[in-house]
């Protein structure tokens, strides 16, 4: 099958030519199409490439099939609908560093732009006038810049801020006091920072949290003749609030880069607004910039469409290629768990706790619950279930998943075990890896066993007594089947047994109809891995 990368918003060439690695791939290229447009070409897209324009929609992910991956070219991914995406099991990527200089830099030319008036005095110009007076600006030297969100671009802003001798405060959930004095910045809180600016600049994404987090209210707060510009996310600062501090006076100067609704409405009230600087989204507008982020997600894309590590997914733990080379078998054998554990105890799922011990604990295994649950979920409690959306099934169908981290070990050097209360009653799967590679079964509830968890598997309880064995491994072999090993476990001598035959391929279903009427077995199962 020929894989569709469709690439709806203008993205450089030099990135896209980054999916020439991949075999049997056809690049569209289909910028600025409407909405019926997208619906229509996305259906049998494997990969779509999108900037900031493209809305990547529920509608959208919804009438795509076949898609793996949302790629996007830069930072924010508030144009795509990252929780839909999740839910689908769609991969969404991003392109965190590439165009982070571009946007300090532009930050900077419109932090030096409010402070001078260079736009507004351009046009004046323009207009044939001459009037100095009316563009008397201040200086940075010496002034109070508060950053808010000091992330990968509020750092680089800051940094620059210190070249001008400007004094800094800092506001950032994540700031510690040991990383604000390194990067010779005062760590405050929100209303320090609002209230004790010079100069106030945005560097957060757009959430429910940042969402008009400078309002009136802040304005209110602030020093007179503050000057303040965001080059992150239209709807940070409440633009009507702004328009009133600024015919108020109580804002200087202000620049946008970034509007609640873009392209800007013709009629917008900004365009009316006094000392107020627009620019088109232009935070990441270099050439340097676009053919890095083009790169990074062109590269991304090409990794996930090849099956291979990537690392900026926003919906999916990152996993290093070096961290995958080792944790790929445990992962592995997460799954099988899962899918193990789903067949053989099929009812009503409950309360699944997944315990990592041993020498495991000190890897990063975020992501191992994710394997697990794809085992376990696809045994029928979910269609389409995959890495990116197994915890929101869970969560869509009312499972508590908890992690649990047990550093000793008694018997083995690491262990996953996988524990559900199934229909009411708890059963635990515990696996390990021989040789630090082959996955192995080695408990099944209270029951010591070592089976491979591949393949055709035929598992019984049963009585613990005489003939047992010949007489199941009898009528498999009667129905043609060859077994290819054995395992047997019991609790106590003449009590409940188990027995895993690992067989060649599976039975007929009235050969395991004839093994549950054995006298003495109580239930047989036949479980089909991968
Ligand atoms: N104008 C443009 O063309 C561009 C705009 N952007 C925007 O800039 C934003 C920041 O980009 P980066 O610095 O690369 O992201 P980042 O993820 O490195 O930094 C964002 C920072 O905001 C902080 N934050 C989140 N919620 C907060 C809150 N309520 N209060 C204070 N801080 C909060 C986070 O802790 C984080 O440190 C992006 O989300 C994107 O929307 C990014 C690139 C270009
Ligand atoms: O793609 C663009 O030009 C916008 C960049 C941006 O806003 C981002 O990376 O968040």
């Amino acid at each position: 099958m020929v894989l569709k990368v469709l690439v709806a918003d203008d993205i450089s060439m030099l990135g896209l030519q980054k999916l020439d690695v991949l075999a049997n791939t056809e690049v569209v290229i289909r910028v600025g199409m409407t909405e019926s447009e997208l619906l229509e070409e996305v259906k049998d897209a494997d990969a779509l490439l999108v900037r900031s324009q493209t809305q990547v929609t529920a509608a959208v992910l919804d009438a795509a099939r076949r898609l793996r991956v949302v790629g996007r070219a830069g930072v924010g991914v508030d144009n795509i609908d990252v929780a839909h995406a999740t839910k689908k099991g769609v991969i969404v990527v991003n392109a965190p560093d590439g165009n982070t200089i571009a946007a300090a830099e532009h930050t900077f030319a419109l932090l030096m732009s409010v402070a001078r008036y260079i736009p507004l005095a351009h046009r004046s110009v323009m207009a044939g006038e001459w009037k100095r007076k009316n563009f008397i600006g201040v200086e940075l030297l010496g002034k109070t810049l508060g950053i808010i969100g000091m992330g990968r671009i509020g750092t680089e802003v800051a940094l620059r801020a210190r070249a001008f001798k400007m004094k800094i405060l800092g506001y950032d959930p994540f700031l510690t006091e040991e990383r604000a004095a390194e990067l010779g910045i005062v760590k405050t809180d929100l209303e320090t920072s609002i209230r004790q600016a010079d100069f106030l600049t945005v560097h957060t994404p757009l959430t429910k949290d940042t969402r008009h987090l400078i309002n009136s209210e802040a304005f209110a707060s602030m020093k007179k003749g503050v000057r303040i510009v965001n080059c992150a996310r239209g709807g940070i600062i409440d633009e009507v609030a702004l328009c009133a501090a600024l015919e108020e006076g109580k804002v200087a100067a202000a620049a946008l880069d970034v509007f609640e609704n873009e392209p800007l409405p013709a009629d917008s009230p900004l365009k009316e607004a006094p000392n107020l600087i627009l620019t088109p989204h232009l935070g990441a507008s270099t050439v340097e910039a676009q053919e890095q982020v083009a790169i990074s997600v062109a590269e991304e894309v090409a990794h996930i469409l090849a099956d291979e590590p990537f690392k900026n997914a926003v919906n999916l733990p990152a996993l290093s290629a070096e961290q995958l080379t080792v944790l790929s078998p445990v992962l592995e054998l997460g799954e099988q768990l899962g899918a193990f554990m789903g067949q053989l105890f099929s009812g009503d799922l409950a309360d699944v706790q997944i315990t990592v011990g041993g020498e495991w604990t000190k890897q990063d295994t975020g992501f191992l619950s994710r394997t697990v649950l794809k085992g376990l979920l696809a045994q029928g409690y979910a269609d389409e279930v995959n890495y990116v959306n197994a915890p929101t099934i869970a969560a869509g169908i009312g499972l508590s998943v908890s992690d649990v981290k047990q550093a000793r070990s008694k018997v083995y050097t690491s262990f996953l075990s996988v524990s559900a209360s199934v229909s009411g009653v708890r059963h635990t799967v515990v696996g390990t890896l021989y040789n630090g590679s082959r996955p192995r079964i080695v408990e099944i509830d209270n029951y010591r066993i070592d089976a491979e968890p591949y393949g055709s598997i035929i598992f019984t309880y049963h009585m613990d007594q005489p003939g047992m064995i010949g007489k199941i491994g009898s009528l498999i072999g009667e129905a043609g089947v060859n077994i290819a090993s054995m395992q047997v476990g019991r609790t106590e001598s003449g009590g409940e047994a188990i027995m895993l035959l690992c067989v060649d391929r599976m039975v007929p279903e009235d050969v395991v109809t004839n093994i549950a009427k054995v006298a003495g077995v109580r239930k047989v199962r036949m479980l089909q891995l991968a």
